[in-house]
């Protein structure tokens, strides 16, 4: 300490740069808010120009608080992890998933009882359900993936995540491109593509931050030292590339003017649908799917304290997996002006990917070998486990509702929402609150979570929330599909339109019990969390509490 005192202090190139970097963009948002086309613009524009200029302040007291020399690497020998930004991302993660969760219930209850809606344009169904798409998706599993891949990149490297302000920044970042999306939709600002709905702006913003996250994560894997790559890492970094790629090719799009949010894209036609399939259903593949599975690989293994079930395995599952995803995306255009052979192409991928999809399956439920008793004992690992059997289960669906028999069935049917939501609440929602579970005493210093009673709780609550959820999608998509296909013996449709509307009804009020309940858990689960991180520990907890041994 005596040394680092001695040392001058300097503004880093890190420091100083990004604070012109903001300069500059503080600037750009001010004149463009000024000469705005629309008032909704102007509004993001401030809150740029507001972040923007916050961006600066927050550098420069960091640098006034910080010691002169640079952040030690390790200390006593040990890596000196960089966990602020995982404790933002993993609080973000329940703040989002609540916000998500609740949105999605409102969009449920609008369903089953449209006069909800009350004929005001913010919050009726069209504007919702992006909001709900996004928030759970990008804002609730987007933080959770970007806190556990900090985490576990540095845990399995052994290495201080790499950079300074740039893990800040990546998560800030893509927080406050969340609040743009969100506020934007409300507004009426959507570029209309599932899933992809911000508009260029937003885009051009989020391409900036993806493009830092990828950088900190090869460097930290650069700096690592362990000479292997775990296979947890692989998947994070899949994960980011092909996002990367994703969010590049779906969204180029020539904006009306730079003082407008509206742009039109450069696809038309088939390719712009084709090209927007291939980004959705990527997304699913490698946002919802690929870096959950390296929260499994890694959160499962440590939490069952037993090694991954076959290694071997998961480098098979991970090049399959990879390989087979980015074909499939033209299931989600069967019956269309798609051609029939890219139709075809798309089916045979997504059969051939159930083999994948089970084998990591297996993976993941075999690494409990040895460790099954533990199941009645952790809460937290049973939802993990749980979580595990709903990605078998959704992986098993898909490649069935993939086939176009099956499809002209299932496709604008309910089932498809049930599909969805077995992967979403089921593996997406249950890996999560596990990975969140596991991590908030970990970054917070604690020695374990203020209850395991409430786990259980929120467990069980939730589990029957997801049950009530899909069995009523996929009791009225089936009656819905059979209900349009059914002809009289004169060869008339056997019912109207709004007869099947009606018959939906008890289903969608059932969905909505579920949403409740599942709801319910998540608030269950962020009252645990709030009173781990704020309850005080004992002197003897804190004593007692294992040394950190490196993980793997
Ligand atoms: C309380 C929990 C939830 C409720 C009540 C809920 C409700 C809804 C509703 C009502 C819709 C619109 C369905 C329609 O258009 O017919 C929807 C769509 C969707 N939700 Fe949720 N949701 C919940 C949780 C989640 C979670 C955790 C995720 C993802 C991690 C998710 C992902 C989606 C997706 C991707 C869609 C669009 C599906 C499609 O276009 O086929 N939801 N949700
Ligand atoms: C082997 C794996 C999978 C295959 C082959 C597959 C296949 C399919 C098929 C055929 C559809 C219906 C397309 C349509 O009729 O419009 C679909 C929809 C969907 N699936 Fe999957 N699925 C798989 C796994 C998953 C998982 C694990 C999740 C979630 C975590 C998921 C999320 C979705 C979503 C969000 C949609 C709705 C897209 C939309 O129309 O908005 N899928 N999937
Ligand atoms: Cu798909």
């Amino acid at each position: 300490m005596a040394q680092s005192a001695s040392v001058n202090k300097h503004i880093t190139i890190g420091e100083g740069g990004s604070a012109l970097a903001f300069a500059a963009l503080a600037a750009l948002s001010i004149l463009i808010a000024a000469k705005a086309w629309t008032p909704a613009y102007a509004f993001h524009a401030y809150l740029f120009a507001a972040a923007s200029v916050a961006s600066i302040f927050a550098i420069f007291n960091r640098y006034y608080a910080r010691p002169a020399g640079p952040v030690p690497q390790e200390i006593d020998g040990k890596p000196n992890y960089n966990l602020g930004p995982i404790q933002f991302g993993t609080v973000a993660a329940v703040f989002w998933g609540i916000a998500g969760f609740t949105v999605g219930l409102y969009a449920a209850l609008e369903l089953a009882f449209p006069a909800l809606n009350f004929d005001f344009g913010l919050i009726n169904f069209g504007r919702l359900r992006p909001l709900h798409t996004s928030a759970v998706i990008f804002a609730f599993g987007g933080n959770v993936l970007l806190a556990s891949s900090f985490y576990v990149v540095q845990r399995t490297c052994h290495a201080r995540l790499a950079g300074d302000i740039a893990p800040w920044f990546v998560i800030l970042g893509y927080n406050f491109f969340i609040v743009i999306a969100g506020t934007g939709y409300l507004l009426g600002i959507t570029q209309s593509k599932e899933y992809a709905e911000p508009e260029w702006y937003a885009d051009l913003f989020l391409t900036v931050v993806w493009v830092v996250y990828l950088l900190i994560f090869l460097a930290t894997l650069w700096k690592r030292k362990e000479p292997h790559i775990y296979v947890a890492n692989w998947f994070y970094l899949a994960f980011i590339v092909t996002i990367a790629m994703l969010h590049l090719g779906n969204n180029p799009a020539v904006p009306v003017s730079i003082y407008s949010p509206k742009s039109y894209i450069v696809w038309s036609g088939v390719q712009d649908a084709m090209v927007q399939w291939w980004y959705g259903h990527n997304a699913v593949g490698f946002f919802l799917t690929a870096g959950f599975l390296a929260i499994m690989y890694y959160f499962v293994p440590k939490r069952a304290e037993r090694p991954v079930y076959s290694y071997r395995l998961s480098i098979v599952h991970f090049w399959a997996l990879i390989f087979i995803y980015i074909w499939a995306g033209p299931h989600h255009l069967h019956y269309t002006a798609l051609p029939d052979w890219a139709q075809t192409l798309g089916m045979t991928f997504s059969v051939i990917l159930w083999m994948p999809s089970w084998g990591g399956m297996i993976n993941g439920l075999m690494t409990l070998q040895g460790a099954w008793d533990r199941l009645r004992t952790d809460p937290v690992l049973r939802m993990m486990v749980v979580s595990v059997a709903f990605y078998g289960m959704s992986t098993f669906e898909g490649p069935l509702m993939s086939i176009k028999a099956v499809n002209s069935l299932s496709h604008y049917t309910d089932w498809t929402i049930g599909h969805v939501h077995s992967g979403a609440l089921g593996w997406v929602g249950y890996i999560s609150f596990g990975a969140i579970y596991c991590l908030v005493p970990w970054v917070f210093n604690r020695s374990r979570l203020y209850s395991l009673k409430l786990v259980n709780w929120h467990f069980w609550i939730s589990t029957l929330g997801i049950v009530l959820y899909i069995s009523a999608m996929w009791v009225s998509g089936i009656l819905q599909g059979l209900m349009w296909r059914a002809y009289t013996s004169l060869g008339f449709l056997e019912y109207s339109f709004i007869e099947t509307v009606e018959a939906m009804h008890p289903f969608y009020v059932i969905r909505a019990l579920g949403g409740g309940l599942f709801l319910t858990g998540a608030l269950i689960m962020a009252f645990n969390i709030w009173k781990t991180i704020t309850s005080p520990e004992t002197e003897q907890v804190a004593a007692a509490r294992p040394q950190l041994v490196p993980a793997e």
